[in-house]
């Protein structure tokens, strides 16, 4: 799988279309024991609608009801209360069933088949032509870097390799709708990564996906939406923008001033809110970045791993026309825009008192020797530095694909 981005608010994804893939309406499960009486209610009245093209995040504390509403939606647990539509159907509708793809918590898989007759025989179950379930696992071997591994055995594999299997079994029957319960469990960050892009890349193609994770950066870069449940009940539910914007604080992010423009930018902000409530510090790349730099630099030594390699591209038969931009292009506006603002300190106004300005880490965030105060740079973009961005970025591109120059 490439590298097709990372954060669903960069990308030029089409809005979410207004048609209902998922409509859940009152719906609760509570288990009873054997004589009948209530032993949990896992579910509680709960209500949500998911369009077809949205990613739809499902958060919450262990037990908080979570797998039994995916379970719910998968038709393999009746609601004691309530309503659910899946495609307009009852989830048990065998068509309906056709059009889903799932990713459980924990993968089942026949452990003496080897990777591409694991595929061959979920493939069978959709009733797929031979030469079609050919085509898409080897597609779908390709994507999850386990085209190496596809005659050993899948009972052999490390926990992430399993997953990776795992998800391209969950993708053989090209579905509609994605259920991933927790997908990115026990993969390497780059494996992580890839899954997140691979969501993304369904997303763009108007496949709609459930997602259920305890990785909250994940859902962070990938979901539209989410639901929060506790105790069986949706505490909150919203997109990230509602729900993480803090509307009363800004922030200003430049690259590294002269310590007499900060000053002067100070001076100005001190004059509508109190210095304590101004934060000064550098930006920081996130460890996924990090990781990925490192990673990079050690695949040059192209060492051979028997383990899972880096996926490669989205199966073909993934794809479609609702890609847009190539997914190239997309990485290449991120990695140039965030080696842009790596060493851009930010400003801040947040309303609560967080850390009153301090002159030493002033200092440092200022250039080291003073130099002649400039006037503030016009607006131009500096064309030659931005080719040269670029390049820079796009190799960066094409080791993280281990794939030097291919998609130039
Ligand atoms: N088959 C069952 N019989 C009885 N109780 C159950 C059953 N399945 C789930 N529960 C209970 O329902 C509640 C919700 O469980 P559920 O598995 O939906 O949580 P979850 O949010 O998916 O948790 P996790 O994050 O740990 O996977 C828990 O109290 C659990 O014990």
């Amino acid at each position: 799988m490439p590298v097709a981005e990372t954060i669903a608010q960069t990308t030029n994804r089409p809005a979410p279309s207004q048609e209902v893939v998922i409509a859940v309406r009152g719906l609760t499960k509570v288990f009873k024991d054997f004589w009948g009486r209530p032993k949990a209610r896992a579910v509680d009245n709960v209500n949500f609608e998911v369009r077809r093209g949205e990613v739809f995040g499902l958060l919450g504390p262990n037990g908080s009801g979570k797998s039994t509403t995916v379970k719910m939606l998968l038709g393999l647990l009746y609601p004691t209360k309530g309503h659910i539509e899946v495609f307009n159907h009852s989830p048990r509708h065998v068509a309906t069933k056709s059009r889903i793809g799932y990713l459980p918590e924990e993968s089942y898989l026949y452990r003496y088949l080897n990777s591409h007759e694991t595929l061959d025989f979920f493939g069978n179950l959709f009733r797929l032509p031979g030469a079609e379930r050919e085509k898409r696992a080897e597609q779908l071997l390709e994507m999850v870097g386990l085209s190496q591994t596809r005659t050993r055995a899948v009972g052999e594999f490390s926990k992430g390799m399993q997953r990776r299997i795992g998800l391209a079994q969950a993708l053989i029957n090209d579905p509609d709708l994605v259920i991933l319960d927790e997908p990115t469990a026990g993969l390497d960050p780059i494996g992580c990564r890839e899954v997140k892009d691979l969501i993304l890349a369904l997303a763009r193609r108007g496949k709609t996906v459930i997602l259920s994770s305890h990785l909250l950066s994940d859902v962070e870069d990938v979901c539209d939406r989410v639901v929060i449940y506790y105790g069986g009940r949706i505490q909150a539910m919203g997109t990230l923008q509602e729900l993480l914007a803090k509307p009363d604080a800004v922030r200003i992010t430049a690259p590294v001033l002269p310590r007499a423009t900060m000053e002067r930018v100070l001076e100005i902000i001190r004059k509508d809110v109190d210095e304590s409530n101004v934060r000064i510090d550098n930006p920081t790349q996130n460890l996924e970045s990090y990781f990925l730099d490192v990673v990079q630099k050690a695949r040059q030594a192209a060492e051979e791993t028997s383990g899972a390699t880096s996926g490669h591209k989205v199966a073909d038969y993934l794809r479609g026309d609702a890609e847009g931009k190539p997914a190239t292009d997309k990485i290449l506006e991120r990695l140039t825009s965030s080696q842009a603002s790596s060493s851009a300190p930010v400003i801040s106004s947040v309303p609560q008192p967080v850390e009153a300005v301090d002159t030493k880490k002033l200092e440092a965030l200022t250039l080291p020797k003073e130099p002649t105060p400039q006037p503030p740079a016009p607006a131009k973009v500096d064309v030659e530095k931005t080719k040269a961005e670029l390049e820079k970025a796009n190799e960066k591109l094409s080791s993280l694909l281990g794939n030097p120059g291919k998609d130039k």
